[in-house]
């Protein structure tokens, strides 16, 4: 009996439909999205890897971030996110709003918030107060001065946390800057999310506002002593376009050092951007 089924073969098709994974001339799709409010966003505490929830805000940004990834007609096959809940419902929310609940999504520890040691749970103003402004925005916002470290007996250290039984112990912070969040989380991005990048997924990463500072700092090569102006507003997709190479490629629309655009309204990003720079600046 002659076989009915058309051959599933690129041969004979235009360049335009052809898988050209690898080229020079290949460029890359990457969306990073920090989680919207959290808790303890809403209540200006220092955060780090405490694993507070969504706030109410937080869930509809998520939602509306997901809302804005639809809208721009991105898709995705894969999703990286951390251990901590705020991102990881975060992206539930874009991936439901995108229809895309089934895509493989990959957690690691690597991908966290910065570590903020013995200030988690910390009132961002009041700790302004009693140490200082500027040495608040040096803990913040500094690349390489980490704030203080949990104390041994910290109810808070990441050994007494089950979800990080498997992570080699010498590798838990108990206090991090940003360049010692840089190093934890380089390594993952260089073994599992530039492979995907490169193989031809499209990638969606959720994570923090110190973890995605961390690598765009790495994506677009900024200065130490700019990354401290950069601030990541929350549940905002970040756009941006890489080279074979996994160099940025310059985007109109793009803001400061960095070459990704922000989806949504530039004026409300800029706002956001400017809310979360000023957290520790007393009303
Ligand atoms: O508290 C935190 O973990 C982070 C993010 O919310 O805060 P900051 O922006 O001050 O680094």
């Amino acid at each position: 009996m002659a076989d009915t089924h058309p051959k599933p073969t690129l041969e004979g098709e235009p360049d335009s439909k052809r898988a050209k994974i690898g080229g020079e001339d290949q460029t890359y799709t990457l969306v990073l999205l920090r989680h919207g409010e959290s808790e303890w966003n809403l209540a200006n505490r220092f955060t780090g890897w405490v694993d507070v929830p969504l706030s109410e805000t937080g869930e509809a940004e998520a939602r509306a971030a997901g809302a804005m990834l639809v809208d721009s007609g991105l898709t995705f096959d894969v999703a990286y996110t951390s251990v901590l809940r705020r991102a990881i419902t975060t992206l539930w929310r874009s991936l439901e709003a995108l229809d895309l609940c089934w895509i493989p999504v990959h957690h690691s520890w690597r991908l966290n918030e910065r570590h903020y040691g013995a200030l988690q749970g910390l009132n961002k103003i009041e700790t302004a107060e009693k140490h200082g402004a500027d040495q608040v925005h040096i803990w913040r916002r500094s690349y390489d001065v980490p704030p203080p470290p949990l104390a041994d007996d910290s109810p808070m250290l990441p050994a007494n946390d089950r979800r990080y039984a498997d992570v080699d112990p010498a590798d838990l912070p108990r206090s991090e800057c940003l360049k010692d969040t840089a190093e934890r989380f380089l390594p993952y991005w260089e073994s599992d999310i530039v492979p995907a990048i490169k193989s031809g997924k499209r990638v969606l990463v959720a994570a923090h506002g110190n973890s995605l500072r961390a690598l765009v700092k790495h994506l677009d090569d900024i200065a130490e002593d700019v990354i401290p102006g950069v601030n990541i507003p929350t549940g905002v997709p970040l756009v941006y376009k890489l080279d074979a190479n996994m160099r940025p490629i310059a985007q109109e629309g793009s803001v400061g050092p960095l070459s990704g655009v922000y989806l949504g309204d530039a004026a409300a990003v800029a706002a956001k951007v400017e809310a979360t720079k000023n957290q520790s600046k007393a009303k």
